[in-house]
Order: C-alpha cells, then structure tokens, then sequence
C-alpha cells in the first residue's frame, strides 16, 4: 500500500513487545500472575525456583522476539545527576538486594551501575494498563521510550496484554514529533510540571505549561486546586489576600479568613481519616455516608470543577456501584464526567471509559435511549484510543449494537 505520508486518527503508529516486564502484585489481591502474559487463570508456580509462575508451558518458554533491543536500552537515560541523596541512598540499597538475591562473584557485580539501572527504569518504564486502565504490571519498552512528553499530546500510548501500543489522536503528518502524556494531565500547571520534574526531571514547554502565570492560567489553577468565593451564588475564585489573613474573591471582593479556612480544613481532615478507614476496613455503607460528608463541607470549599471534589465523586461512584446503588451510580458517574469534560482531552481512555460505565448503568436501568447516546460516546474514543479490533472495543459495539436494537424495538411498540 502507498504511503500516504500522515496518520489518521486512531492509526497505530507504533506497537512493541516489552524488553522486560514484570506483573504487579498487590497486598490486598496477592493473587500470583503469570510472568509472561499477566493471566491470573490456571496458574502454577514455576517447579524449580517456585518464586514465579506461569499458565503454560508456553508462557515458561518466554517466546523471544528477533530483535535484540540490548543496544537501545544500554542508551537510555538514566539521570544519575539530578536523582537527589535520598533517592539514591534508595537506588543503592535495592542494588544491594540484588547482589544478595544474584550471589554474583565479587568481580562481576558493579553497585553503581545497577544503581545506575534502578534510576533508568525509573523514568523509561511504563505501567502497563489493561483495558479498563487498571495498571497490571511494569515495562520496559525500548523505542516506545523515546516518545517524549506534552500535556497537550497528539497520541495516546495503551495496552493489548503486554504489548504497548501508540496510536494517533489527530490527523498527523508522519514527520510530526509523537507526543505521549506521561503523568494525569487533570492538575494545575504547577501541579504536572512539579511530577514531571520530580520522576523525569525535565520543566515541560507545551502550549499549556508556557501559559504558566498567565492569567489563564491563574486562574484555572484556582478552580482546579483553589478555593471558591464562600457566597454560595458567586462563582468566583479566591487568591490569597495581601494582608495574609485570607484569601479574596476575585469577583465580589469577600474575604475567607484563615480561621474560617481552618475551621472547614479541620473537619474534612477529621472526616477524611475517618471515611478512608471504613473504606479499607470495607465498611462500605458507612463510607458512603462518610464521602457523602466530605463531597458537601469540600464544596463549600473549592470550585465544583476542582481536583478535589472529582476524586471524591469517583470515590463515590466506585462506593456506590459496590453497594449496586445504581440511581446513585449514576448521578455521580454524570457529574465525574462533567469535570473530565473540562479537565481531559475529548478523546482520553478514562472519558470513554466513564460513557461506557454510564451506558451499561443506563441499560441496567432501563433507560433505553441514553444508553444508546452513552455508548456511542464511549464507543468513538475507543475506537480511536483502544482500535476497533481489541476484544474491549468489540465487546462494546456488540453492547451499542443491542442497545439500538432495543431502542428500535421500543419505538416500535410505542407506535403499534
Ligand atoms: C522516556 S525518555 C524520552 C526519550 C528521551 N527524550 C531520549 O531521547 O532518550 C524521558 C526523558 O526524556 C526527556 N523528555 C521527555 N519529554 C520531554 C519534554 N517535553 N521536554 C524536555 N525533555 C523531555 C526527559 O529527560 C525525560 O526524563
């Protein structure tokens, strides 16, 4: 076929078998994984070191790929000057770990450089996701990591299993740069440039960070992590006070004093703490109550819109769709989307994923039509971000292709 010169939207730029990748395994699941493929079924560990296992025999064999990618990585960066004493301190005692695990002789071990390999892995890996974006393992991902980083990316970097997959969100040229998003590009500018500085050690100069102190920018930092004028009926936001005894609307001119702050502060710390322990000890009920709480004093606090009250809303749907409230579901699942609407590009994987929580919520609730527009939503990010033939995205027409087939069919018995 011709090369047409430019990726369309949804085009697989690129895809690649991980050099190396490991599954992850949590405290609360320990469930072992397969080494290879990730796979939780027909699990068995492996016979003579029983540390690691494996579903087949297949898997055990690890199939190998052609190309030796040994070169790539020995030149990826490892930022060994600007990892600072802590983490370094951190970086040499895993090495010693490693000497200890290994036993290599004296004469083949080098600390240094195997520090050197903790802090390459630190900021060329990637956690691989699985459909639904749940991280299920970590990569190493050679020409994948030559992908640099924007918060305004072209493309989109996910998973099938583990190989990584970049695909192209606009239409590109192919001699545009690929740009990947490395971090949640939901917090403020200050916020991304302080976690990219911090893990890749780089100050970001895409269209959004250059704004950086403009009054933009200032004053979307403020909806997103700021405070909110405490009149109830003023949508404006709050910079702090020259006076440094509070911070002032920038509409109305009312002050929110630091003891009123502190005041509001102090109670949703108290209720936070009290709401993640009934959450861990799986209390779910209480838990609701207690999100329920904090949702109400936190918009007394900030913006409708902020950072904040988003990760308590998607508290409280995942609350409430294990609790199958699923008119509470809903609502929450409705106002997170608002926010992604504001805080995501239109097409990022955890908008789709929302319209497509949203549609199957619908369904369950009978409510023919909007699961129709639900899906559909979800179904165009997905065929962009995931591609059209990953089972998900399939899963997902069948899905849209039932709900219209019942929509349909209720129009019809309207009209007869
Ligand atoms: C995964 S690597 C990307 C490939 C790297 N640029 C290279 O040539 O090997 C991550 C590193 O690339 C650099 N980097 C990535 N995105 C960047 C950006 N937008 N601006 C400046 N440096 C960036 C940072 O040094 C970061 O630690």
């Amino acid at each position: 076929m011709r090369d047409r010169g430019y990726y369309t939207i949804g085009e697989v730029i690129i895809s690649q078998s991980p050099f190396v990748a490991v599954p992850n395994v949590y405290e609360e699941s320990p469930e072992s994984k397969c080494e290879w493929c990730f796979s939780s079924s027909n699990i068995k560990a492996c016979s003579a070191c029983h540390a690691v296992w494996y579903c087949s025999t297949t898997c055990q064999n690890f199939p190998t790929t052609d190309t030796d990618n040994s070169k790539l990585v020995e030149a990826l960066g490892s930022h060994m000057s600007d990892v600072d004493q802590k983490q370094l301190v951190n970086y040499t005692q895993m090495a010693a770990l490693v000497n200890a695990i290994l036993q290599w002789p004296a004469s083949e071990i080098n600390m240094k450089d195997i520090a050197e390999n903790f802090s390459k892995l630190s900021c060329n890996s990637h956690t691989i996701i699985d459909s639904q974006l749940l991280a299920i393992g970590t990569g190493l991902y050679p020409v994948i990591s030559l992908t640099n980083h924007s918060c305004v990316p072209n493309s989109v970097l996910l998973f099938e299993g583990r190989l990584a997959v970049i695909r192209a969100m606009e239409h590109m040229p192919k001699d545009t740069e690929v740009l990947t998003s490395y971090i949640d590009t939901a917090g403020s500018t200050v916020t991304r440039q302080k976690a990219l500085k911090e893990k890749y050690f780089f100050t970001c100069s895409c269209p959004r960070c250059i704004k950086l102190g403009q009054p933009d920018d200032i004053r979307e930092t403020a909806i997103l992590e700021g405070y909110r004028c405490k009149d109830s009926c003023c949508d404006g936001f709050l910079l702090c006070g020259s006076d440094n005894k509070g911070f002032v609307c920038q509409k109305c001119g009312l002050v929110l004093s630091n003891k009123e702050l502190s005041t509001i502060t102090n109670e949703l710390k108290c209720i936070s703490d009290k709401a993640s322990v009934s959450l861990s000890s799986g209390r779910k009920s209480e838990a609701s109550v207690a999100y329920k709480r904090i949702e109400k004093l936190q918009l007394k606090l900030y913006h409708p819109f902020s950072i904040s009250i988003m990760r308590t809303r998607e508290t409280l749907l995942k609350i409430s769709m294990e609790l199958m409230d699923f008119k509470g579901a809903h609502s929450y699942c409705i106002s997170v989307i608002q926010i992604y609407e504001r805080v995501y590009p239109k097409c990022h994987p955890l908008l789709g994923l929302h319209y497509y929580l949203c549609g199957q919520i619908e369904m369950l609730m009978g409510e023919k039509k909007t699961t129709v527009e639900s899906l559909k939503k979800a179904y165009n990010i997905f065929r962009i971000t995931h591609g059209t033939k990953t089972p998900f995205t399939m899963e997902l027409k069948t899905k849209l292709d039932e709900a219209r087939a019942m929509a349909s069919l209720g129009r019809m018995k309207i009209k007869s």
